[in-house]
């Protein structure tokens, strides 16, 4: 079994504070989502594919380096255009996941079909993230599949090169990529597959919906029609080319600048049909007090300088709570978050790193079962730790807006989705883009 990755030496940051309205346009990279979906499809289809705005960032690296050690050709060389041609699915091979829950969840139900001894692990933290449901479902398939007694990494999957297929029955309450990935793959087996949801909601239904959109894009049969119920009907994936859209979870921050600040922030590119939950953000930026427009431009959002409080059920867009929270924080009301009990299993526990950071700043906030309770009062500045949690950084980059003196331990943390990220921070901050 291999070591999990070394770390990276910390790089601290002192968030810049912004003393005018920002005003820009900003050009941010691919989703990370819609890369991940697009390699894994690729690599399970019979013809090539392109990506076209891939994002490059630790996540999908490491997602093209898991489908290149299965004996997938990924191309990563052109920053614009990425080239993926399928290939036989081989071990033995060892796979790092970092701490990447798309590489985690969706590359061993792949490995299943390959032939051969396939191990995984990752961070030290990527071994607390909950894949139980997912190993349970893979044995239940006939896949050969051997893992901790906690059910988390470090894993091998002995793969037999094919996968009969059928039902499975799993508990996904605690992350929607338990279902994304055994949906990715479940056409290549040979009766298709069946998966069916017991147990608390699954999260993140709009990441569910991208899955089966993309399936279908490549010309997967899927019926969603039952609620909890997915069926995939076995069947060749077909290879083509992939639009992949800017990140609208890693744009959040900078939309959040536009409300703290009072200016006005554009992202370019966007398009006109996403595939990514638009409605949501822009019912939230809303009621934040922004006000959000689709145009030739692209997508933006205005702010007038004042937040408002809210409460708000972010179990459909639970990645967006960080941010969120920092906002609320600088609100002229108190906020209520629920329904994200699954992030205490994200990158880190996120309710209680997020309560835990912002109260040594001096707020006051509650941590609930299932969210976060905000009464706004003003911070201070003070050492903010990111606990390698990207989205960390970004809040605690938003609270900086406003607050001199909020010292990020390591922003080098924001490589998983955004490597670019304190560059283009500091240039919205000081209105150079
Ligand atoms: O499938 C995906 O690409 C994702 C699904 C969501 O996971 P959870 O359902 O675990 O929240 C989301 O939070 C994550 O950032 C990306
Ligand atoms: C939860 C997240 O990531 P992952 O894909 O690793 O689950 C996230 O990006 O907020």
């Amino acid at each position: 079994m291999g070591n999990p990755t070394v770390t990276r030496p910390p790089q601290p940051w002192t968030a810049p504070t912004a003393t005018e309205a920002v005003t820009a346009a900003v050009r941010l990279p691919g989703s990370k989502s819609l890369t991940a979906r697009a390699l894994v499809l690729s690599a399970l289809a019979t013809g090539p594919s392109t990506l076209a705005g891939p994002l490059r960032a630790r996540d999908t690296e490491l997602m093209a380096g898991a489908l290149r050690a299965l004996g997938t050709h990924v191309s990563t060389s052109d920053d614009a255009r990425w080239l993926v041609r399928a290939h036989r699915l081989v071990g033995p091979a060892h796979v790092d996941v970092g701490l990447a829950g798309t590489v985690l969840r969706f590359v061993p139900p792949i490995a299943g079909l390959a032939e051969g001894r396939i191990t995984f692990d990752g961070d030290p933290q990527a071994r607390r993230r909950p894949l139980g449901p997912l190993i349970g479902a893979l044995r239940s398939l006939g896949v050969r599949v051997d893992a901790p007694p906690t059910g988390s990494l470090p894993l091998t999957v002995l793969g037999a090169g094919r996968v009969t297929g059928g039902e499975v029955v799993l508990d996904a309450s605690a992350s929607s990529q338990l279902v994304s990935g055994l949906l990715l793959v479940g056409a290549r087996f040979d009766r298709g597959l069946v998966v069916r949801h017991v147990g608390p909601p699954v999260p993140s239904a709009p990441h569910l919906r991208m899955t089966v959109q993309m399936l279908r894009a490549a010309g997967v049969a899927v019926d969603d029609t039952t609620p909890d119920v997915w069926a995939v009907e076995p069947g060749p994936l077909t290879g083509r080319g992939w639009e992949i859209e800017p990140d609208l979870s890693g744009a959040l921050p900078f939309f959040a600048a536009a409300l703290v600040t009072g200016g006005e922030v554009t992202l370019q590119g966007w398009p006109h049909h996403s595939a990514q939950p638009i409605e949501q953000l822009r019912a939230l930026l809303q009621r934040m007090g922004g006000e959000v427009t689709v145009t030739a431009a692209g997508l933006t959002v205005r702010g007038t300088g004042r937040v408002h409080g809210i409460d708000a059920d972010l179990s459909e867009v639970s990645e967006l709570t960080p941010v969120l929270t920092a906002l609320a924080m600088l609100a002229d009301s108190p906020s209520r978050f629920t329904g994200v009990a699954h992030i205490r299993g994200h990158e880190t526990d996120r309710l209680a790193a997020l309560a835990r950071e912002f109260t040594a700043l001096g707020a006051d906030l509650t941590e609930a079962p299932d969210g976060l309770e905000i009464r706004p009062r003003p911070l201070r500045g003070g050492v903010f730790r990111t606990y390698h949690d990207h989205r960390m950084a970004h809040a605690a980059a938003v609270a900086g807006l406003a607050v001199p003196g909020v010292e990020v331990d390591d922003v080098g943390c924001t490589s998983k989705t955004m490597p670019e990220f304190p560059a283009l921070w500091s240039e919205l901050v000081t209105n150079k883009s």
